[in-house]
């Protein structure tokens, strides 16, 4: 490593940490949430397209907003999806090609939620930044922004070509994104030796992390129908078979009281354990009894680091949701609701494959309700279908990365898996083929799509310089 160019690097990013903290809290002024479709949002996320495309520009790369035509909405409307940005920073034959994934749509946030400050105004209490996108996913993505901008304005050559490639629709599920990730697959990204993200958390307040997995997500609605209209629970009690009694079984047989899934075969190809990988969970520091209490949990399922983790990362979890038509208001209404919707998700590890799991929880559900010998009609539905993601830890950019952490915070990342899901970061490695790593910068207490969501001033400026240091191990390694 050239020291004496990281140092100048450093200092840049010290100094100037007021001018990024105040980009952070114009970007975070913009409302673009992407979860309630109303048009007033859709103009901000547009605006902040628009104000993330000219800061691309301004720092010299090639900019394209991509057109993402229109969104479907149930109730028959369409609303526009913003441009997806393509960046282009260097193309110089000699050095490797990075290329960073980040989203500028947010989740929807009301300061009426119980929000402590108004969640558009970025806050800073005791080196807490508070504000809605601030860790998820505005201040990574401004991070690397602030990384390259800083060798710019050292007018030092970015030690590797980057791209970027950045959308407004995450939160509504990465809408239209894998066609367009298909397309580009021999233009864009045909230059692009590695990818990186940066959307997700380290599981400590204080000790970096890179993430090599994710789980996956079979997202299931299981609508039970008697008729089209609610019933008076004394005129019609007694004489029904009721679908919301059907449903509360059907979702009662799912998952037993320890957590195991009851649906037959669904274990069956989840990846064997080793004494290899125990040992990985072994090496991470997670104060249990912190994390339950910080969680307000009086008991988790599991009592041991190991088992947390792994029940986590590498074992599947069914979560029951909510349930559609379903009386939920106070009081005590007499209703017996003549259909309801369930809705169920499965979080999916390596090596279970989306398509089998869809038939098995089918399979299942209908034998139970033939078992019930009731006269309403029940459909299943797999709405959604995420693969979980696994990389290899010996690629180049994972040495990369640990590197880089070493330089910035003088200690060894956490190697960790994630338990959500980033749909593109499976849809990177079958479409692309390019090794992908995650690289989170933000604390485990950030909150993101919670009240008070912030990212801590520290973890924003020294993970600008963390990426900063990558670009540089990247040149060294490629
Ligand atoms: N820490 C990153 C979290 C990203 C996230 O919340 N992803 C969603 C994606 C999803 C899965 N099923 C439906 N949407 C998540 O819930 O994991
Ligand atoms: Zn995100
Ligand atoms: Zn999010």
């Amino acid at each position: 490593l050239p020291p004496a160019l990281l140092e100048k690097v450093f200092q840049y990013i010290d100094l100037h940490q007021d001018e990024f903290v105040q980009t952070l809290k114009e970007w975070v002024a913009i409302e673009s949430d992407s979860v309630q479709p109303v048009p007033r949002f859709r103009q901000e996320l547009f605006r902040m397209m628009a104000v993330a495309a000219d800061t691309l520009q301004r720092l010299g790369a090639r900019v394209t907003s991509v057109d993402m035509g229109s969104q479907q909405l149930p109730d028959g409307q369409s609303l526009p999806i913003p441009p997806v940005i393509l960046a282009e920073l260097g193309n110089d034959p000699t050095k490797g090609t990075v290329c960073f994934y980040g989203h500028l749509d947010v989740q929807p946030a009301d300061q009426g939620d119980g929000w402590l400050t108004d969640p558009y105004v970025l806050t800073e209490v005791d080196g807490k930044l508070y504000g809605r996108g601030a860790t998820d996913n505005k201040g990574p993505v401004l991070a690397w922004i602030n990384a390259v901008s800083a060798f710019r304005a050292l007018e030092q050559d970015l030690p590797v070509n980057i791209k970027f490639i950045i959308e407004g629709m995450e939160e509504a599920g990465s809408v239209a994104l894998e066609e367009l990730v298909e397309k580009e697959k021999n233009r864009f990204f045909s230059g692009v030796d590695y990818i990186v993200i940066s959307d997700n958390l380290w599981i400590s307040q204080r000790k970096p992390a890179i993430t090599y997995g994710t789980r996956g997500n079979s997202y299931f609605t299981v609508e039970v129908k008697c008729r089209d209209q609610d019933f008076h629970s004394g005129t019609f009690g007694g004489i029904l078979h009721e679908p919301m009694a059907d449903l509360v079984a059907l979702l009662g047989s799912l998952v037993d009281s320890s957590g195991h899934i009851l649906v037959p075969g669904i274990y069956d190809e989840v990846a064997l354990l080793t004494e290899e990988e125990i040992n990985t969970y072994k090496a991470i520091h997670l104060d249990l009894e912190e994390y339950r209490n910080s969680s307000r949990v009086e008991k988790f399922l599991f009592d041991t680091k190991e088992e947390i983790l792994m029940h986590l990362w590498r074992y599947p979890s069914l979560s029951i949701h909510g349930i559609e038509g379903a009386f939920d208001e106070p009081g005590a209404k007499t209703v017996i609701p003549g259909q309801v919707i369930g809705k169920f998700s499965i979080r999916l590890v390596p090596h279970m494959n989306v398509s089998v799991v869809e038939k098995q929880v089918t399979r299942h559900l209908e034998d139970v309700f033939s078992k019930r010998n009731s006269s309403n009609k029940m459909v299943v539905s797999m709405t959604l279908g995420l693969h979980p993601w696994i990389a290899n830890i010996n690629d180049t950019q994972y040495l990369a990365a640990k590197r880089a952490i070493r330089t910035v915070f003088g200690t060894e990342p956490d190697m960790i898996r994630d338990g959500s899901t980033i749909p593109i970061a499976k849809m990177f490695q079958e479409i692309v083929h390019k090794s992908l790593v995650l690289i989170p910068l933000g604390a485990v207490d950030d909150g993101e799509h919670s009240q008070n969501e912030k990212i801590n001033r520290w973890n924003y400026i020294e993970g600008t310089k963390l990426f900063a240091a990558f670009f540089l191990e990247m040149a060294q390694l490629h």
